[in-house]
């Protein structure tokens, strides 16, 4: 399951022709600036040589420098990473970081190398694209299966050419220039925007219970978050394993198994068929594995009320229009995960100043950006009558046909 460009223009569509944007505006805003595709040939542990590819797509830059994450994963293609970078753009317009849009990645399944071919192919790539990145050019960092020693070896890679540059990826290792709370900033992100969406509604996270797809990076940190503030997981599953318990799951176990077995695969808790996990019984679904896992047969199926989508494109634009007909909220991507780029933008000053900030900080300064932007959407939602997905986007091409009109041709 891979997202489409075409999938992400649909949602473009929708909202450009409400801001009444021209075809030539919206050809513009559309199009990636540039794309970006290396070999990457590698040595590998057995003496043969190993062939990958890898992108890099920079979709705008009328905000700020191109940013987003890199992908290592077998499915990557050119039209998957276009999408992902274009999400990226209207994402930094949404909470209204000074970035614009940027992805990359490798086809490649890490699981099947070891850690020095990772490596070695993490550097290979970084060669092949360090003239076009850098710390006010395109700032990379990690989307799935990638994290933040592979970060300090594109920032490692990069030096060699340019000189210490810490900047030039964020999501670093915290004793590597990285910022603290970078690694749960996503996981926080989706916390904050359920929250506030329920609050709209009268309700608190201790009101409602979770399913949750994907335990990496943003599905278990939002998993520990939410459960910490009282909130009830009914559901929960990664590639290997999918559970539920309608009487609520225990998170702490699982975090304490994934941390000694790697994955979910064996823990001790009612399994459900993998497919089956986002049609179960709950309140609020927090999609947050791959793009497209709600497609239209799921999407007349899902029983949650709430989809808060901490994946980038988990619904597909057709189940969308489903769930809007059978009156389930989504809170889209571009504004539910968006707390991770923002930990990565403060990563980035602090970089740039030289001066690390505390934890409650990052968490104070992700809070203001996070809350007011939820109210900036929920306010353009009421005002065009449409969903808090064409309103994320509304605010996001205003935003950047704006900057881009200002800066001339
Ligand atoms: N990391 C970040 O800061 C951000 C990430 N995102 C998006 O969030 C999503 C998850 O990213 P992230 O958590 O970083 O990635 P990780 O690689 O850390 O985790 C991905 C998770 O998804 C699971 N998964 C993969 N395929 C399936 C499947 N078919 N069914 C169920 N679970 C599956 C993986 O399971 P397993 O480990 O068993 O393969 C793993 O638990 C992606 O869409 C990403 O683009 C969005 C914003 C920021
Ligand atoms: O932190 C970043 O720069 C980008 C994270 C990312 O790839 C995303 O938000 O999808």
């Amino acid at each position: 399951m891979s997202n489409s460009f075409a999938d992400v223009n649909r949602y473009f569509e929708r909202a450009a022709s409400i801001l009444g944007l021209s075809e030539a505006v919206k050809k513009q805003l559309e199009t990636p600036h540039r794309e970006i595709r290396v070999e990457c040939n590698i040595r590998m542990d057995d003496g043969t040589i190993g062939t990958f590819t890898g992108f890099r797509v920079q979709h705008d830059n009328a905000r700020g420098p191109f940013k987003g994450g890199l992908r290592f994963h077998p499915e990557v293609e050119i039209d998957e990473v276009r999408a992902l970078a274009s999400l990226m753009t209207w994402k930094t317009a949404v909470v209204g970081i000074p970035y614009g849009g940027a992805k990359g990645g490798i086809t490649v399944d890490p699981a099947t190398l070891s850690r020095g071919e990772l490596e070695r192919l993490t550097r290979k790539f970084t060669a092949g694209i360090h003239e076009l990145i850098g710390d006010t050019v395109d700032i990379p960092a990690p989307d799935v299966n990638t994290n933040a020693q592979v970060m300090a070896w594109i920032m490692d890679e990069y030096s060699k050419f340019h000189g210490f540059r810490p900047g030039v990826v964020t999501g670093k290792p915290v004793d590597l220039f990285g910022s603290v709370g970078r690694e749960e900033a996503t996981g926080r992100g989706v916390m904050i925007a359920t929250e506030e969406h329920l609050k709209s509604q009268g309700k608190t996270l201790a009101d409602a219970t979770y399913i949750i797809q994907g335990f990496g990076n943003v599905g278990n940190n939002a998993a520990r978050l939410i459960a910490g503030a009282g909130g009830k997981i009914l559901g929960i599953g990664d590639h290997t394993g999918s559970y539920y318990d309608p009487a609520g799951l225990d998170i702490s176990g699982a975090l304490a198994w994934q941390a000694t077995h790697r994955s979910l695969a064996g823990w001790k808790a009612p399994s459900v068929q993998r497919e089956a996990l986002v049609l179960q019984r709950g309140d609020v679904l927090i999609p947050a594995a791959l793009g497209g896992v709600i497609t239209p047969v799921v999407a007349r199926e899902v029983q949650c009320s709430l989809i808060v989508e901490g994946a980038n494109g988990p619904t597909t634009p057709d189940a969308d229009e489903i769930l809007h007909r059978r009156g389930i909220t989504v809170i889209p991507d571009i504004y539910a995960n968006a707390g991770g780029v923002t930990v990565s933008y403060f990563e980035w000053v602090q970089n740039i100043q030289q001066f690390a900030w505390d934890e409650a900080r990052v968490r104070r300064e992700l809070e203001t950006i996070m809350r007011p932007a939820y109210a900036k959407l929920a306010e353009v939602a009421q005002a065009h009558s449409v969903d808090m997905r064409t309103a994320a986007f509304i605010v996001a091409i205003d935003r950047v046909a704006r900057a881009t009109e200002l800066r001339g041709a």
